[in-house]
């Protein structure tokens, strides 16, 4: 890893502990900029001259501000990460039996048209979505059925489709499904039995007659036929009479050829990607066929179509894991909430008590005026970026130069999304308090954020509870994922398109199992990058619970002592403790340097 300015090395920051460093400032060598430009001055201010007796306010005496906002400030969100919804694809739409009639012509030809086939339900993942709320909402999603076909041999209109848009990060499980189709098949299956079976006995009775020299057709009077097992598939026509029913020989029903197969089930999606083409999920069903098509030497007028097929139903469980660059870990009433606000635009409710957020909160942090020009300096000891940083003399500024002048590369970091979650206690992860609800969401992000309220209690002991609660959590989820049957993913392949139900191929691509891990090792959480972010650093007497702490995570980083959650192997190479006062807006900028530091690497 390359090297970069430690956030904790100058001990502790001049605005939070003014006496300790008075006369250079990590801060001000970094040439860090606040990306706050309301707070700029306050926090210049602070810098400067800013004494132990003003920095030690709670958060009760301190003025209300957007930092320390009155209970009933913030916004409420609607943000959802969990939906059950019912997808339903269109059934399709009857085949018509008509016949031509025009003047001169009163028995012409069979002329119904076709049904039309029912709508398809697709899924897919775009960046335009960011919550499952309306979902969780709207919980039954049709698509159209098909029409009927008209007379004169007028085709039925095709289902309308329906597409159901879900942020990147969903996963989508298949909890039920109901294929009328299936259920169809296993009735008319039983219906032939019984067809045969009197067929058999239809024929022993006329046999055994004939050798009696019985009247075979009262011997067989009393034998009632069974209704044909096509059927159910027939629509007759209504003006049918009860002779012409009894003598209707129904024929085998046409092979047809599907636009649209069904997925095999049960379906499981990891949609951690944008799809651009939407996935299929359940396949309209087919448009019954009209009577022409039933025309033959011995039939020319049939009086039956087919019904339009039934279309398969399914219950999906929609979960979002958030994708956020970074989760904000921490006790209840730590200041994660006070924290969010302060590094992004987020209106968060912050309360003095535990549990005041019980929805997840995702800011962004903007790291550009979004016209490229950086609103911070990167560090210079950072990994060099791939966009260099070149003086404009026009605005005496450093901006990043233009591809073209340094070479193409990737776009440099612009922003990046914080995730602020309910307070975990201990038993998490066995679910008490939000718990389970809550954890998974720390399992996606990139780098884990663990705040610790420095004037509560030992902050050393509160880092290890909240990493063994995260640790255990970890161990459990990839218990659960070896044990779950069916997993998979899509297969992103080549130009990040799918193989999926189109017209040729007929399939929906669903990747191998996901590979569950060999061995429980919890590494998947414990091997994410992290720091500690010890907040309220304002607060009186806060000073030695920092020392101890920055302390144990120089002899973690140095390998003296285990990492906190006791994973081997887990991510140790730089383990840094940034002090801030959220509520003053004072060293957020560090956070925002220390995580980009992190995230680019
Ligand atoms: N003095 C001081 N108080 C702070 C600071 N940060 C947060 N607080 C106060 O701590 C209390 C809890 O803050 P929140 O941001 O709601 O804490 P939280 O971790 O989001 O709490 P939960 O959502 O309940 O888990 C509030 O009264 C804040 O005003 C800080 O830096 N200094
Ligand atoms: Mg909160």
């Amino acid at each position: 890893m390359s090297p970069r300015c430690h956030p904790s090395s100058g001990l502790l920051l001049p605005f939070l502990y003014p006496s300790l460093l008075r006369h250079t400032t990590r801060l001000a060598r970094a040439g860090i900029t606040t990306l706050h430009s309301s707070s700029d001055t306050k926090t210049a201010a602070s810098i400067e001259g800013s004494t132990s007796t003003e920095t030690s306010a709670s958060s009760e005496s301190l003025p209300h501000s957007r930092l320390n906002p009155p209970p009933d400030d913030y916004s409420v969100s609607t943000f959802a990460d969990k939906a059950r919804i019912w997808a339903h694809a269109g059934s399709g739409g009857a085949g018509c039996i008509a016949f031509l009639r025009e003047i001169f012509i009163d028995n012409g030809p069979a002329n119904g048209g076709d049904g039309g086939h029912g709508g398809n339900v697709y899924i897919q993942a775009v960046h335009s979505e960011t919550s499952l709320h309306k979902l969780s909402r709207r919980r039954i999603i049709r698509a159209g059925r098909g029409k009927t076909g008209q007379g004169s041999s007028r085709a039925g209109q095709r289902g309308d489709d329906v597409v159901i848009q879900v942020p990147v990060g969903t996963v989508v499980r298949e909890i039920q499904r109901t294929d009328p189709m299936a259920e169809e098949h296993m009735r008319w299956k039983q219906a032939r039995e019984k067809d045969r079976e009197f067929q058999r006995l239809f024929r022993e009775a006329e046999l055994k007659a004939e050798q009696s020299g019985e009247d075979v057709e009262a011997a067989t009077a009393g034998m009632e036929a069974p209704d044909h097992p096509n059927l159910d598939k027939f629509i007759l026509y209504p003006g049918i009479s009860n002779s012409e029913r009894r003598s209707l020989t129904l024929p085998p029903l046409p092979r047809r050829e599907r636009l649209y197969h069904q997925p095999a089930g049960p379906i499981h999606l990891d949609l951690s990607m944008p799809t651009p083409r939407p996935i299929l999920l359940a396949a309209g069903g087919v448009g019954g066929l009209g009577n022409p098509h039933f025309v033959s030497k011995e039939r020319p007028r049939p009086l039956f179509a087919t019904k339009g097929e039934r279309a398969v139903s399914m219950q999906l469980e929609l979960e979002l894991k958030l994708l956020a660059d970074v989760g904000l870990v921490g006790l209840p009433n730590a200041g994660k909430s006070t924290l969010l606000r302060a590094l992004t635009r987020s209106r968060a409710r912050v309360g003095n008590w535990a549990f005041t957020t019980l929805q997840p909160n995702i800011g962004t942090v903007v790291l550009d005026n979004h016209k490229g020009r950086r609103l911070y300096t990167p560090p210079k000891t950072a990994r060099p970026q791939p966009h260099a940083i070149i003086n404009d003399a026009k605005y005496g500024n450093v901006v990043i130069a233009q591809p073209e002048q340094i070479g193409a590369g990737p776009e440099p970091r612009t922003r990046f999304t914080v995730a602020d979650i309910p307070g975990l206690i201990e038993g998490a992860h066995l679910d008490r308090g939000l718990g389970m609800e809550f954890l998974r969401h720390v399992e996606r992000a990139g780098v884990l954020a663990f705040v610790v309220d420095l004037a509560k209690g030992d902050s050393v002991e509160a880092l290890k509870s909240l990493w063994t609660e995260v640790g255990m959590y970890a161990l459990m989820r990839e218990e659960e994922n070896k044990e779950r049957e069916v997993g998979g993913r899509i297969d992103w392949q080549g130009d990040g398109g799918m193989d999926f139900g189109n017209a040729a191929t007929g399939h929906m691509m669903i990747a191998e199992f996901s590979e569950a891990p060999d061995d429980e090792s919890g590494l998947h959480i414990a091997a994410k990058p992290w720091y500690v972010v010890a907040t309220k650093g304002d607060l009186p007497d806060t000073q030695d619970n920092f020392a101890k702490l920055k302390g144990y995570l120089e002899r973690v980083t140095n390998g003296e002592e285990p990492h906190p959650s006791g994973v081997e192997g887990a991510w140790t190479e730089d383990c840094a403790a940034i002090p801030v006062s959220a509520i003053n807006g004072h060293g957020v900028d560090r956070i925002v340097h220390w995580t980009v530091g992190l995230l680019d690497e």
